[in-house]
């Protein structure tokens, strides 16, 4: 349909998993009018009147992200929470200079190499708060022609005092989704944040669905080590995931914009940690003996170099998917699980992925037992990585995302239908962007590295790319 599908149709249409990508321009509207939100619609007065929001994020435009919020909201209070040192935070200070409004909060990075990398937007309204949880940098190219998740809370209206109580986290939901954002906040121990995590206490989140897959720097320990990163993923999924004689030969499918160095083969980290928290499951455990492992149990979508020269952008949209020659060459059976980006089914296939999904697929890859959308990587910094036999969990940046597990939805509910004419009540369909079955590289395919130069063949622009 080519008429421009209202905000409330959107929102509708996206419920109950309210997991949308972001417009793309250069693409056919029907694409657009299709579960896709622009962050003016996020900010618009159609989402509710605002009375202060925060903005968490990686890289932050504020001349540019001030024009994304109604001109009524632009003198609302404005926290923004970052992760800039040094030049970049003066950078970003001057950025902020002319707006009264705004305050700054930099995230503490403790560990070095760490990154804020989380994306996160606090929104509170007169009738209520809303979450949003997404991939894109508050930057205008992230979203003008990338493939951007987000994931919008339902709006969290305001508990009454008599529902208050003084001790303990009322008016949370089966998954501990407030309970858990609001340890994510904690850990900030920033003051401007303490102002948001009351906020948050007085709002009633009974009706969130998802579970909040979060990573903060730090080497946790005891119970701690479990609340963060892939160990986070391995207590819910023991817990509260499927049934391990239900999803016995099913696949693990990791989809990301950047790699870190995993090692010098894959039975140490991808396959022997990683790969172990994402298969477990409930019952006994489906852990796989990590050097077992092939592309059968673990299939990892990542934009070859002719994903990135045909995109929209053209070579330039590697730039913003920043693996390099000298991870790549060190582990080169990583590529032996890579599979292409194609989005046809969203008309995507030409819009870079910036976006980070994770998910359990059938063997015939028409169904889902779990989904995940987050800011995090393929990497140890963003996952973390066990320390001390395993006592440890070490992770060096700040990363948000949100899981969803079908038996959250439809009671019962085992699995997720990936294919819109096959679902049913007990098997909703999720809308994820990525087109299954999956397409593995061919033998010419490469993965896109950004700092090495191309030549060869121009991208969509007539460009080369010679990085500096
Ligand atoms: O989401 C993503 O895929 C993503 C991946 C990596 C990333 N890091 C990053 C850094 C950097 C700076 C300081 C310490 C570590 C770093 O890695 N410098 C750049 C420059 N250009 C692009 C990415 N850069 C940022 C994002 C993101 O977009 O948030």
């Amino acid at each position: 349909e080519d008429h421009q599908a209202t905000f409330q149709e959107v929102m509708k249409e996206a419920s109950p998993f309210n997991f949308l990508l972001t417009k793309v321009t250069g693409i056919p509207a029907e694409f657009n009018n299709k579960l896709s939100v622009h962050i003016k619609d996020i900010l618009s007065v159609e989402m509710g009147e605002l009375v202060e929001s925060a903005q968490f994020n990686f890289m932050h435009d504020i001349p540019w992200l001030m024009e994304q919020y109604p001109a009524e909201h632009r003198s609302k209070p404005l926290l923004i929470v970052h992760g800039e040192e040094r030049q970049g935070k003066v950078t970003l200070h001057e950025g902020a200079q002319n707006f009264p409004n705004i305050t700054m909060c930099q995230a503490k990075l403790d560990m070095i190499y760490g990154t804020h990398h989380s994306k996160m937007m606090l929104l509170l309204y007169t009738n209520g708060l809303r979450v949003v949880i997404h991939t894109a940098n508050l930057i205008e190219q992230d979203w003008y022609q990338k493939t951007q998740g987000v994931w919008i809370s339902p709006l969290f209206p305001k508990l009454d005092k008599s529902q208050m109580s003084s001790d303990g986290i009322t008016g949370d939901s089966i998954t501990h989704f407030k309970k858990d954002l609001v340890e994510y906040l904690t850990m900030y121990k920033s003051f401007s944040l303490l102002r948001w995590k009351q906020h948050i206490l007085q709002h009633d989140f009974t009706s969130a669905k998802v579970f909040l897959v979060a990573s903060v720097p730090g080497r946790h320990t005891g119970e701690s080590k479990n609340k963060w990163g892939h160990m986070k993923v391995r207590k819910v999924l023991g817990k509260q995931g499927p049934q391990a004689s239900f999803v016995k030969n099913w696949s693990v499918a990791g989809q990301f914009s950047s790699v870190g160095s995993l090692g010098a083969d894959q039975s140490k980290y991808l396959c022997g940690e990683w790969l172990q928290s994402m298969l477990s499951a409930k019952g006994v455990g489906t852990l796989y003996a990590a050097k077992d492992v092939t592309i059968k149990t673990l299939k990892l979508i990542f934009p070859s170099k002719e994903n990135v020269r045909t995109s929209l952008e053209g070579y330039p949209a590697g730039a913003s998917i920043p693996y390099n020659i000298q991870n790549a060459r060190k582990q080169q059976y990583f590529h032996a699980f890579l599979h292409k980006w194609k989005a046809d089914k969203r008309g995507r296939s030409r819009a870079s992925p910036h976006i980070k999904t994770y998910a359990l697929l059938s063997p015939d890859s028409k169904n889902a037992a779990w989904f995940m959308v987050t800011s995090a990587n393929m990497s140890k910094a963003a996952w973390g990585t066990l320390e001390k036999n395993g006592n440890q969990l070490m992770i060096r940046s700040y990363e948000i995302g949100v899981m969803f597990l079908p038996e959250y939805f439809v009671d019962g509910g085992e699995q997720f239908s990936l294919v819109e004419d096959q679902s049913t009540e007990a098997t909703p369909y999720f809308p994820i962007p990525w087109d299954v079955p999956l397409e593995p590289y061919t033998k010419a395919d490469r993965p896109w590295v950004w700092d090495i130069p191309y030549t060869d063949k121009p991208d969509s622009h007539g460009n080369a790319w010679i990085p500096g």
